[in-house]
């Protein structure tokens, strides 16, 4: 059975507001889809605990087998429960519910066995006697009967990752899995292959069949690797073939626009700029122009740490474009880098006869109507953007070459969208701070030349970095007083804590208003990702201009801003960030001569990998550094799976940081048969073909499809 074909309509019939969720939240558009929803983390329930053993303290989990003989409302208001007691033959516990009480005594019936999952609680109760007894209860515990689940609850059992608006109509991590259930329970054969005998046989690989069973209801830890193994070598074979597929395409079809001349543009830059090029930066200016003059088009990634001057390399080589009579963009990430982008490149460039523009998503549609036409009859030479640029309506005369500033942000499709906007792709250069490893970096960005800047401009100085413990409060604000008083400017950061825009705008707020007491004297600014974009260009030109001494904000200053003359940086709750997202933060200052200073404050109760990412930042400096003990920190996967790192947010399993080995393999396996048959016509990779084509439509990456 071709589970692909099927619609998930049969779903849509009886429960159309859970389908329409599933589209919207996850992607999930047919069964199929669903079958490739797989769990993010699994839990161990393969051993059946006894009451009589139970330790309330130091087990963090227990699963029982009993029955539940008694109900009984409990207390009143808000601190009304229904508790039952449950019996397992070797002893009682509590059980407690605090909301939705009356479906519970309805659902789980008195004298039937169930298996009980949950996290047991100790209390102490007074005695009437005067002594304390200590009483084991399980606050909403996970009850099923055991014949009710596919292979039964016991063993390891996969949780899916939900949503608040899929748990608003009851999508929770249990509906999904029953709704797995029922799919693999209908389909009658063997899921059909979406790899060739021949690679299966050749990787030792299991059946798809068999993957996906297990990779939903493992029947054992060697087969849960197992089946994430194959899931994974699937995933990142077809991702690698795609990607080596369109190279392959590319260089055979398609001519790069070649740029002769190093012109006015160029040099009026050049000779502008009131300090020389860092030797790091002539070599790199030379290999990206090399590059853009043979006739191939450039496709290259240019990594330097943090205020190493990538963006003047950037814009250097966008006039290198004018020079020879073709436009250039250049993407960002977040409005406030594009802002900021466009008034330092527009102050460069001032006095020369170059049209720059801006174009995120809040251009007054005013604005847009004007300017859309002048960049597709190239008046505008230079346009610089969110992914704004992208949409359907920007349209170019003659896009020469396209900047991405990368900072994983940007998905594959998105970057290609760009790219596809002129008959003849254009040149690329995606910039990045964060040092990739190669494998990792051609993965992302496909047949790539590196150009690294590997100096920092003369004088710079590591930040000084500290750890202080929120109490040295007072002496912190000291220190930024003085440090204001000799004219320096002072950023303070604030972690996003909820993951809710509201709450993280009142902290932020809080914040604001915590400082603002603090410093009546002085001018401060406030950025956050939730304000107007007028306000928001106001407030940073505050901070740029002088005009406020510090500015408090969220990480969306995290990105390229450059104000030379902010020296100290205050990250407040900084245990809550990332390694990377700290040190690029951090890299918001030392971007002058200056000695800079960096502040990470934190309460006592930090982690232990918390503590280890705060020392890495107050020993060193260089990004390269971090990034390698920022892998080594998160290390391989585990049972209890990993969050999604910035590069992996197309991926369903694999992870690109730590599944380095299956990488390679799968990248040579394709360049293997690419070179044998690059257009996969052999009888042995026709079906290669076909899943190529597919993986391609669904990861929308159409473009990318070999003819
Ligand atoms: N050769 C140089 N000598 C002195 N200053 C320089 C040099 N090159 C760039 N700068 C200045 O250093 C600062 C950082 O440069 P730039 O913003 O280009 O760095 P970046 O690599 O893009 O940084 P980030 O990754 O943090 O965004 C800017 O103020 C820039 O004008």
């Amino acid at each position: 059975m071709d589970i692909s074909r099927q619609s998930i309509m049969q779903l849509q019939c009886t429960k159309p507001d859970k389908v329409k969720v599933l589209k919207e939240e996850i992607n999930v558009f047919s069964w199929k889809d669903l079958l490739y929803y797989f769990p993010y983390r699994y839990t161990d329930r393969s051993k059946i605990h006894k009451i009589s053993e139970i330790d309330g303290r130091s087990m963090p989990f227990i699963q029982l087998k009993g029955k539940i003989f008694r109900y009984e409302y409990l207390g009143e208001g808000k601190s009304r429960r229904l508790s039952a007691v449950f019996d397992d033959g070797t002893g009682v516990i509590e059980l407690i519910w605090f909301r939705s009480l009356t479906w519970i005594t309805k659902m789980y019936k008195l004298g039937r066995e169930y298996i009980l999952f949950g996290k047991p609680s100790t209390f102490r109760l007074s005695t009437p006697s005067g002594s304390s007894l200590e009483r084991i209860s399980i606050i909403h515990p996970e009850l099923e009967e055991e014949n009710k689940f596919y292979e039964g609850v016991i063993g390891i059992q996969g949780e899916y990752s939900t949503t608040e608006k899929m748990k608003k109509v009851s999508l929770h991590s249990r509906t999904i899995k029953q709704m797995i259930i029922e799919i693999l329970e209908n389909i009658k054969e063997p899921l059909s292959e979406t790899l060739s005998r021949e690679i299966i046989n050749e990787y030792k690989l299991i059946s798809l069949d068999e993957a996906i069973r297990n990779i939903h209801f493992p029947k054992s830890n060697d087969l849960l690797q197992e089946a994430q193994y194959r899931l994974k070598f699937e995933e990142l074979f077809y991702l690698q073939l795609s990607i080596l597929s369109a190279a392959k395409h590319r260089e055979k079809h398609i001519d790069g626009f070649r740029f002769k001349e190093i012109g006015e543009n160029f040099y009026f830059l050049k000779n502008n700029l009131p300090f020389e090029l860092t030797t790091a930066q002539k070599r790199v200016v030379n290999e990206i122009w090399k590059n853009m003059n043979t006739g191939k088009q450039m496709n290259r990634l240019l990594q330097g740490d943090v205020g190493s001057g990538k963006t003047l390399i950037a814009l250097l080589s966008i006039l290198l474009a004018t020079d020879n009579g073709f436009q250039g963009a250049i993407m960002v990430p977040t409005e406030v880098l594009a802002i900021q982008h466009y008034e330092t490149i527009s102050r460069m460039l001032n006095g020369s006869a170059i049209k720059v523009s801006l174009l995120t998503g809040s251009t007054k549609n005013k604005l847009r109507e004007e300017m859309l036409p002048k960049v597709k009859s190239g008046e505008i030479q230079i346009l610089i953007g969110t992914h704004a640029l992208i949409e359907d309506s920007v349209e170019f005369n003659n896009l020469g070459l396209v900047v991405v500033d990368e900072q994983h942000r940007f998905g594959v499709t998105q970057r290609a969208k760009l790219w596809n906007k002129n008959s003849n792709p254009p040149h690329v250069l995606v910039m990045t701070a964060t040092p990739i490893p190669r494998t990792l970096a051609m993965t992302i960005y496909g047949d790539l030349d590196v150009s690294i800047i590997d100096e920092l401009p003369p004088g710079r100085k590591p930040v000084d970095t500290y750890h202080r413990y929120d109490e040295k409060r007072d002496k912190i604000y000291e220190y930024v007083r003085k440090e204001i008083q000799k004219g320096k400017q002072v950023y303070i950061v604030y972690p996003l804590i909820e993951e809710n825009e509201k709450i993280d705008l009142t902290n932020l707020q809080d914040g604001f208003q915590a400082v603002s007491k603090v410093f009546p004297e002085y001018n401060i600014c406030m950025v956050h990702g939730q304000m107007k974009p007028e306000e928001k260009k106001q407030e940073m030109q505050k901070f740029l201009s002088g005009e406020a001494q510090i500015m408090v904000a969220t990480t969306v200053i995290e990105v390229g801003i450059d104000v030379r003359n902010a020296s100290v940086m205050i990250i407040k709750n900084a245990e809550r960030f990332g390694l990377s997202q700290l040190h690029q933060l951090r890299g918001r200052v030392g971007r002058s001569t200056e000695q800079a200073v960096c502040i990470l404050m934190t309460n006592h109760e930090l982690s232990e990998d918390a503590r280890k990412r705060i020392t890495i930042m107050t020993n060193f400096n260089n990004g390269f550094i971090i990034a390698e003990e920022d892998l080594k920190l998160r290390g391989p996967g585990s049972l209890n799976g990993i969050k999604q790192s910035g590069f992996d947010s197309n991926l369903k399993i694999a992870r690109l940081s730590q599944d380095g080995d299956i990488l390679d393999y799968t990248r040579n396996l394709a360049r293997r048969i690419l070179d044998d048959d690059p257009n996969l016509e052999k009888p042995q990779n026709i079906l290669l073909k076909q899943h190529l084509n597919k993986w391609n439509i669904e990861n929308k990456a159409e473009w990318l499809s070999i003819s």
